[in-house]
């Protein structure tokens, strides 16, 4: 069990990675309950596979759940169930003083944090990841989002939650593929800052994958350490440190993109795909060496995750591509920053790329498929 707090002035919470703590989630969150019902927006797989264990823990504090099921998958993160929510959480009489609780992976926690960032200004809410991609990476750091017909996140806010509970047991039902998905954002951590975890991770990541509770719970708390780390840093993502979280994203979300934010290819897929060509992009710049990104690349594949974008069959072409990348975020008065690495561990950020030529490295690894 770790307890690692993010520390943002004033607004410092806890993220708690351990067994068992949706049974002492009522207990665990019991500052942000002050009615006898309480507000659970829930991804529908989890409330059906885990949500007795939350609504026993509240009966056992005399508190009842209102339950909203949103439907799995990307979709959800649209205007539509935003609006439904919020339209929802007024209907239930939320106040700015109350806790909206989220129980499922990234989209529920990123749906839900919007709509507390805007329900009467901003209410509370507290984060239950089932994920692994959501305990390690989206339950933590305020950003939340939905999606538009631009493209990724592009409209949200950035909003705290005010504590969050990773129960290592709801993984035990997460399908094997949603499993590898939340994998590549805990290698990102290791490619990103730390050649060490990345080091571990060859060695142990299948232990990780096998669910083995040591090398787990490794894992999990220092994805969330490095993640609180550089959030109390830069949680606006002004400085350019936050910015590194992204690595991988600039080429995942295109990716995402292309294929249309359905099943063909799960965030963090994309972002696994994302970070091979992040790591191949810097060699051909000469940032590292070529072997150097293709440890980035064994590693990916290692636990099979997609390493080669013909996997993909995407019959577009680079510059395709790059016109989903006009949308990021990052975009900086005409130019895009990118996240390179010098080294595995040792990322930057690199504000004179050239669009044209990344569209010209996409045609080549288009083409070598
Ligand atoms: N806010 C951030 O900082 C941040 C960081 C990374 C990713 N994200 C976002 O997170 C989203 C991806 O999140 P995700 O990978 O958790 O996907 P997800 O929320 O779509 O969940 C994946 C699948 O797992 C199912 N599920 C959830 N918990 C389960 C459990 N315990 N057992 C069985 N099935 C379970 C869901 O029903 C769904 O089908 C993307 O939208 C991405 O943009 C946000
Ligand atoms: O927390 C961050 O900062 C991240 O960049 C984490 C990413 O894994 C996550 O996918 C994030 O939503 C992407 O950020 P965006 O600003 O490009 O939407
Ligand atoms: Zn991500």
């Amino acid at each position: 069990m770790a307890v690692i707090p993010v520390d943002l002035s004033g607004r410092r919470y806890e993220v708690h990675v351990g067994r068992g703590l949706l049974e002492n989630s009522a207990t665990l969150a019991s500052r942000f309950i002050r009615k006898d019902r309480v507000a659970v927006v829930a991804d529908e797989n989890a409330r059906q596979l885990h949500g007795e264990r939350l609504a026993q823990s509240f009966a056992a504090q005399d508190c009842t759940i209102a339950w909203y099921d949103v439907a799995p998958g990307e979709g959800s993160k649209s205007w539509a169930e935003l609006a439904r929510l919020t339209d929802w959480l007024l209907e239930k009489g939320t106040e700015r003083g109350d806790h909206v609780f989220a129980l499922g992976g990234g989209v529920v926690g990123d749906l839900t944090g919007f709509a507390c960032a805007i329900l009467k200004r901003g209410c509370g809410f507290v984060q239950l990841p089932t994920t692994l991609l959501a305990q390690v990476d989206s339950s933590v750091g305020g950003k939340t989002a939905i999606n538009t017909s631009a493209g990724k996140n592009l409209v949200g806010a950035f909003h705290q939650p005010a504590l969050v509970l990773a129960d290592l047991d709801t993984l035990a039902t997460l399908p094997a593929r949603e499993m590898r998905a939340g994998y590549a954002e805990v290698l990102k951590y290791g490619v990103l800052g730390d050649r060490v975890f990345f080091d571990w991770l060859t060695e142990n990541g299948t232990s990780v994958l096998a669910l083995e509770t040591a090398a787990l719970e490794h894992a999990v708390a220092t994805s969330v350490s490095m993640k609180a780390r550089i959030v109390a840093e830069d949680e606006r993502e002004t400085s350019g440190t936050r910015a590194l979280l992204n690595l991988g994203h600039t080429f995942g979300h295109a990716l995402e993109a292309e294929t249309g934010f359905s099943n063909r290819l799960l965030h963090g897929e994309g972002v696994a795909l994302g970070m091979v060509l992040a790591a191949r992009y810097s060699a051909r710049r000469g940032h590292m060496g070529p072997d150097e990104a293709e440890q980035v690349a064994e590693a990916v594949s290692a636990v099979g995750l997609p390493a080669d974008i013909g996997s993909l069959k995407l019959g577009c072409d680079g510059k395709t591509l790059v016109a989903h990348m006009l949308h990021d975020k990052k975009m900086d008065a005409g130019t895009l920053p990118f996240v390179l690495l010098r080294s595995i561990g040792a990322a930057f950020l690199a504000k004179d790329v050239a669009l044209n030529d990344v569209a010209a490295f996409l045609e080549k690894e288009l083409r070598s498929a």
